[in-house]
């Protein structure tokens, strides 16, 4: 446009090295490098356009996503990209397709829960999309209760063939992404039956469609669920429905890694934990964690360089108004969701390591760790996108009446988003599941069993039980010793106080229900802990740059001191600290706030993210809005002619009825 850069000043008040940041913030200098290359390679080519996604129908909108699908892999293969390159160029790209499904979890089922000859044999026909597969757990009656799913999988010895059938329409599968027009195969979980017995729910690799014309092969009857919430936002994706009558696949299509059927039709259990076949799972939560921080950061990116850029009152002497990122309240509603992005991304650098460690644990047949990773991805899945799904409702309104625009891409950003707080867990049942491991780990605490990894602080059970907070001054809360003790001892009083109060019931099963609220509380606190506990491990690292180590200080206060203010109730309740404390630490938070304020615009600048990957108007690298925002207004196919359409039909004849009818 004009060419100037309209936040200029804003960088320059930065107090820190911006690429030094860059690199921590992509966790290497070979991932920002990749990283940086793909997003320009993307918002460069004109084939990856995505300013036009809340116009179209459904239709329209779901074969331009086919048609990028299919560009996209096709410059992967033109370009040679590594597996990690071709990731981060689908990540870019900011489109949800059937090849996040193919990629996100048919591939690591079938690695997970396949035998070697499977993988053999299905890998790589997948790693060629020679097959497209989609994840098919889910079913009209039962998403959540993973033991109840009704579809069943029936030996037939006579043949060496699963009969694959949804006795009722409750079985039918319902939202796997993929599955509605693409997938020619799908992963699908049945109840496993030989000889009359069910062995509970087991993986299958069914093909699903023609590899010729894409029929829908005999007995199987597929299609989309329908419009989702939100225009354009997931409605590229297929999400769909699926229901077989007495279809005959294989044996050998039974993923075999944690149990197996031989050819008499005897059921067998390899010394694998049965929870394995859970695994697929396991892995993907952790990715959303991850995921969470790119979403938030991208929000906050676009209202922090809105909030420098629009002004609201204040003004002396003729003289501009303030900039609306000045107001405390903005800071205090802002500041937060930039600190939490960039704890969700270490936490997230945390877990991916915690994940990698389970699986070679895995692979030398030690389970002792999955227990743990279970609850960790949990629970911090749980917790990171409910923070992120409400974080990006509220940058929008940190955005005023602009932030509701399309243009300002914060609308298709929450809509594409809060089904995370859903898919791969419902957000509660998984931190009832984090519940169950701690109430675990505290009744275990007096046998000598030593709590380790994330719940070692439990080990210091006394101690946290009654320790006061030492906190004098508003400085002495940021002392990372002093954080610490607060979220631990909050933690553990809250697991212990469920567990008391759960010895109550004689039914531990009707208690673990009564009490569900409180736990679910109790488990926040314990996630919450982890998430404060790696932001400050991280800092313990070599960080280079100049000032960086400083501003990651102050985010990581900012975070910690933030959740401690708005979970007052818990801190004061448990009477880990005084209300003279809790004062104090919000003494801090606002002068936190001060500290990063000048810091701001250069701290989502190193986010590195692209205007074509923002896909906001609000949020542009230069802060050019307004002729942006006005100009797009024109754009709008309701500006294409000046009297609109069915102005003739509906407006006229209004206009020019009779005034005496009109008044009576
Ligand atoms: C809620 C539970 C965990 C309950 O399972 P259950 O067997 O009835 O539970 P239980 O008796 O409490 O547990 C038995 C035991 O299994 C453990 N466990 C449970 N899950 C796992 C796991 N993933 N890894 C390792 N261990 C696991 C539990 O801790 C229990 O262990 P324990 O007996 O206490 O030692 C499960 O059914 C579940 O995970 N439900 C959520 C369903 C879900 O996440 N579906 C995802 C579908 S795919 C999808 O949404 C893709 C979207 C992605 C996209 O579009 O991008
Ligand atoms: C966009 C999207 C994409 C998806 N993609 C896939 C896919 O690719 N493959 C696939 O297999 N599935 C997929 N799913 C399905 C998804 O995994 C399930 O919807 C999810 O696991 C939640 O299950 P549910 O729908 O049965 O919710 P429900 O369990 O019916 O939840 C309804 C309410 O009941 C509450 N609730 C349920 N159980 C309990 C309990 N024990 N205690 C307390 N409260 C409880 C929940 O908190 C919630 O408030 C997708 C879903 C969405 C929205």
């Amino acid at each position: 446009m004009d060419g100037i850069d309209h936040l200029a000043d804003e960088r320059n008040k930065a107090q820190f090295d911006v690429d030094a940041m860059k690199i921590v913030w992509a966790g290497s200098r070979h991932a920002f490098e990749v990283s940086d290359r793909i997003s320009k390679l993307v918002a460069a080519d004109p084939g990856f356009r995505k300013d036009n996604r809340p116009m179209l129908g459904r239709n329209e909108l779901f074969k331009n996503t086919l048609r990028k699908a299919a560009y996209a892999w096709k410059r992967i293969i033109e370009l040679h990209l590594s597996e990690e390159e071709a990731a981060k160029l689908r990540f870019y790209v900011d489109e949800p397709a059937y090849t996040d499904l193919h990629w996100g979890m048919f591939v690591p089922a079938i690695k997970g829960q396949g035998t070697e000859e499977q993988q053999q044999k299905w890998l790589p026909l997948a790693y060629k999309m020679q097959i497209i597969g989609c994840y098919g757990q889910t079913e009209l009656g039962h998403g959540s209760n993973v033991q109840g799913l009704e579809t069943t999988a029936t030996f037939d010895p006579q043949t060496d063939e699963f009969v694959i059938h949804s006795p009722t329409l409750t079985s039918s599968k319902w939202w796997p992404g993929g599955l509605g027009k693409v997938s020619t195969h799908g992963v699908i979980y049945a109840r496993l039956i030989t000889d009359g017995r069910d062995h509970g729910v087991h993986g299958f690799i069914v093909q699903l469609r023609s590899l010729e014309d894409h029929s829908p092969l005999p007995g199987i009857t597929v299609g989309d669920i329908g419009m989702k919430f939100g225009n354009g936002a997931y409605n590229t994706m297929d999400n769909g429905v699926l229901r077989f009558d007495h279809v005959r696949i294989p044996r050998d299509q039974m993923l075999m890694r944690v149990s197996q059927v031989t050819r008499e039709g005897k059921y067998m259990q390899s010394d694998v934990p049965r929870q394995l076949v859970y695994g697929t799972m396991v892995y993907v939560r952790q990715t959303i964690v991850a995921d969470a921080s790119c979403a938030l950061s991208r929000a906050v990116c676009i209202a922090t360089r809105y909030s420098a850029v629009r002004r609201q009152f204040g003004s002396q002497d003729g003289g501009p108004e303030s900039q609306v990122i000045d107001y405390k309240t903005q800071q205090n509603r802002l500041f937060p969701l930039l600190a939490s992005a960039y704890a969700f991304r270490f936490v997230g650098e945390w877990l991916k390591w915690l994940y990698t460690d389970v699986t070679q644990r895995l692979q030398t047949n030690d389970f002792s760790t999955l227990p743990e990773a279970h609850a960790c991805t949990a629970g911090l899945k749980s917790v990171t996108t409910t923070a992120t799904a409400d974080g990006i409702e509220e940058c929008r309104k940190l955005c005023g009446g602009h932030g509701y625009l399309c243009t300002s891409g914060l609308p298709e950003l929450f809509a594409v988003y809060v089904p995370a707080c859903t898919y791969e867990g419902d957000n509660i049942v998984l931190l009832l599941q984090v519940a169950r491991f701690l109430m675990k780990t505290v009744s275990q605490l007096g046998s000598g069993k030593k709590p380790v990894g994330t719940t070692s602080y439990m080990g210091q059970i006394e101690h946290l039980m009654q320790c006061r907070s030492n906190v004098q001054r508003a400085e002495d809360w940021l002392k990372p010793s002093a954080i610490l003790e607060a979220f631990e001892s909050r933690a553990a009083r809250m697991s212990v106080a469920c567990a008391q109060n759960l010895t109550k019931f004689t039914n531990p099963e009707e208690g673990f229900a009564e009490l569900s609220a409180d736990l679910v509380e109790a488990a926040v606190a314990h996630c919450q802990l982890i998430i404060v506990s790696k932001f400050i491990e991280k800092l313990l690292q070599d960080i280079p740059g100049k000032g960086v180590r400083e501003q990651l200080e102050a985010l990581c206060n900012i975070y910690a001191l933030f959740l401690l203010h708005k979970h007052q109730g818990d801190f004061l309740s448990t009477g880990c600290i005084t209300a003279k404390q809790a004062s104090l630490a919000n003494d801090q938070l606002r002068s936190l706030y001060s500290q990063v304020r000048p810091n701001a615009i250069a701290l989502v600048d190193a986010f590195n993210y692209t205007d074509h990957f923002l896909g906001s108007i609000l949020g542009c690298y230069d802060g050019n809005v307004y002729p942006k925002l006005y100009e797009a207004a024109w754009k709008d196919p309701l500006n294409d002619s000046v009297v609109p359409e069915g102005y003739h039909e509906y407006i006229r004849p209004l206009l020019k009825q009779n005034l005496r009818t009109a008044r009576l």
